[in-house]
């Protein structure tokens, strides 16, 4: 089975709201796939979705062939949301021990596992600190170890990167190179254009609709842009800085 996520004609509304209209995409194992939109073009609420946390209004989502949402397959999802679901009084381990559990993780691979997931972000010399004296841009990176502390063989990322140095920016891209490279399946929101180009599939959303997707190089080719900006600004996308 190739297709990890299978998102068919969905739409959201909240209220008399449309937030996002017919979108319909598929992601395929072991890609890592880019949502890339200006804010407010419905990247979080759509990843909600795919992550089971949100309800579509119309149409359906399937991840590994099953309905979202789905409890079980929770358990396969890695989920770093824009807001980090922290909790300040408690260490970095603390907190890592904590979503560990959750995950059913124990003893010995519960320890290895949060030593890895915090080395890989840059963490290790202040698992001790408490979380509310950590930066915007620790706390991150706590949540994206979090997030990848059970091995999930789906990852989504809400723009992981914001508030991040360029030097750890690229060693977290690298590791997410190194995870896609062993199979898993990443989903990853951005508006900056970049990090856009760093993926294997992209997704174009503007205003909740779907206005492009494709390989990075195939957008480029198809709209004759030497960017991606350039790309999205011709398949109609607004211009958004930083
Ligand atoms: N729970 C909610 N109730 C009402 N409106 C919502 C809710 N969640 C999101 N919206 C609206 O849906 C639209 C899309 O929001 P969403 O957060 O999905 O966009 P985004 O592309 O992720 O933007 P950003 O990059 O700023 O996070 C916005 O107009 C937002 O105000």
């Amino acid at each position: 089975m190739n297709t990890v996520i299978q998102v068919s004609d969905v739409s959201k509304n909240f209220g008399s709201h449309i937030v996002l209209e017919k979108i319909s995409l598929q992601v395929n194992r072991a890609a890592i796939y880019g949502l890339l939109g200006p804010s407010g073009a419905g990247k979080t609420t759509l990843v909600k979705m795919i992550a089971g946390i949100e309800t579509p209004t119309k149409g359906s989502i399937k991840v590994l062939d099953t309905l979202m949402p789905n409890l079980h397959n929770m358990t396969k999802i890695g989920f770093m949301a824009q807001s980090d679901a922290l909790y300040g009084e408690l260490s970095g381990k603390e907190n890592l021990e904590f979503f560990a559990s959750i995950y059913g993780l124990k003893g010995e691979k519960q320890k290895e596992r949060i030593e890895h997931a915090a080395s890989l972000v840059n963490l290790t010399e202040f698992l001790k600190k408490q979380v509310h004296q950590y930066s915007g841009g620790m706390k991150r990176r706590l949540s994206l170890a979090a997030a990848i502390l059970h091995e999930p063989q789906i990852l989504i990322l809400d723009e992981p990167t914001v508030g991040i140095d360029p030097v750890l920016r690229q060693s977290i891209w690298n590791e997410l190179y190194k995870l896609s490279e062993n199979g898993t399946t990443i989903l990853v929101t951005t508006h900056v254009m970049d990090e856009a180009e760093k993926c294997s599939q992209l997704g174009m959303l503007r205003d909740g609709r779907l206005i492009a997707s494709g390989s990075p190089r195939q957008l480029k080719e198809s709209t004759s842009s030497e960017t991606i900006e350039e790309a999205f600004l011709y398949y109609g996308g607004v211009r958004h800085e930083n």
